[in-house]
């Protein structure tokens, strides 16, 4: 792909690796924005071609920011996704030593993810959140910056020469954060045999069972869930919609349907896209990202660790399964 692209920013986010990954983006024209919806913005009102925003953390889950900011306004299509491993750093003003720390800022799901860290190693910090980890490293450079250490990527650090004072304080060490290349609508990817589809179906109305069937057109299809989040719509307390990822292509003949029957029970249920599910690299390997479909793909592969058959999908499959039976023994 060509074109401009657009991701949350300053240059050194994560995001921006994340991108970064993408063939040709390097070459590319790269707008970086202030936060998550800015960056869609510039997609809806065509400023720039595709946007890189950040969607699953597997230590702090879902980035609100994101799956909110895609599941209403202007449709957008997810593109293809990125897996990028997470590691962080404790930059300081030159001088400080940890117990000298006053106050600290990064991104939210960056602190959270240090929390551990942080609550043994510098407790008296005040925390001040962030834009990104980049924004909150490259504050410190300003000499009115209201906090004296930021939590950001070796990387920010080494290309800002900023002073590290703690290494690789990540409260788990594999992390990994999932980022989405979005677009306006745009032709299908064609099927690759692995893929993806991301799905948003508002609750339709509330009354016993809505979630049941809308689950059930899943379940009966044997389409796989992969992720399940529900957020608040905004509207009124208690209304709710859910973000789905499913194992399958819209191509596929099952996926189409169970699409087709969400859409009957509501009516507002968004496709935003097909794409292709993430190759990533055997687990525990040195460098290498873990997610539920490695460990998948690492069934009788030549991997270079060789772990016992763990189909998370399965349990998926198998809950799902379950709450069907139970619901049908309700109604
Ligand atoms: O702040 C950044 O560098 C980002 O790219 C955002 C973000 C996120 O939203 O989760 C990305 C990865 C890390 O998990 C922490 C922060």
């Amino acid at each position: 792909m060509s074109g401009t692209y657009t991701f949350l920013g300053p240059e050194g986010t994560f995001t921006e690796a994340a991108l970064l990954q993408v063939p040709g983006a390097a070459a590319a024209h790269r707008i970086p924005a202030a936060n998550v919806s800015g960056a869609l913005e510039l997609i809806r009102n065509g400023t720039a071609e595709a946007a890189m925003v950040p969607i699953e953390n597997s230590v702090e889950g879902g980035v609100s920011a994101t799956l909110d900011a895609i599941a209403t306004g202007d449709p957008l299509q997810i593109l293809r996704e990125e897996l990028v491993p997470i590691r962080f750093v404790l930059v300081a003003r030159p001088g400080l030593a940890l117990a000298d720390i006053e106050a600290v800022s990064t991104h939210t799901h960056a602190w959270a993810q240090c929390r551990r860290w942080s609550e043994a190693n510098i407790p008296q910090a005040a925390y001040l959140p962030g834009s990104s980890t980049a924004a909150a490293a490259v504050g410190l450079l300003d000499d009115n910056c209201p906090y004296d250490a930021a939590i950001c990527s070796p990387l920010v650090a080494e290309q800002r020469g900023l002073h590290v004072l703690a290494e690789d304080i990540g409260d788990i060490s594999d992390a990994v954060t999932r980022f989405i290349l979005v677009s306006r609508p745009n032709r299908l990817p064609e099927p690759t045999g692995s893929d993806k589809t991301t799905l948003v179906v508002p609750l339709p109305e509330d009354r016993p069972g809505a979630l049941m069937e809308i689950l059930e057109q899943f379940g009966t299809r044997g389409v796989n869930l992969s992720r399940i989040e529900s957020r608040p719509t905004g509207q009124f307390l208690g209304d709710y919609f859910f973000s789905f990822d499913v194992d399958g292509h819209l191509a596929e003949q099952r996926v189409a349907d169970a699409v087709r029957g969400l859409h009957r029970i509501s009516p507002d249920t968004r496709f935003l896209g097909s794409y292709p599910a993430p190759t990533a690299a055997p687990p525990r390997c040195p460098g290498t990202i873990r997610t539920k479909h490695s460990v998948r793909r690492m069934n009788g592969s030549s991997g270079c660790c060789s772990l016992p058959e763990t189909p998370l999908s399965f349990r998926w499959h198998h809950l799902l399964s379950k709450l069907i039976e139970v619901g049908a023994e309700q109604y």
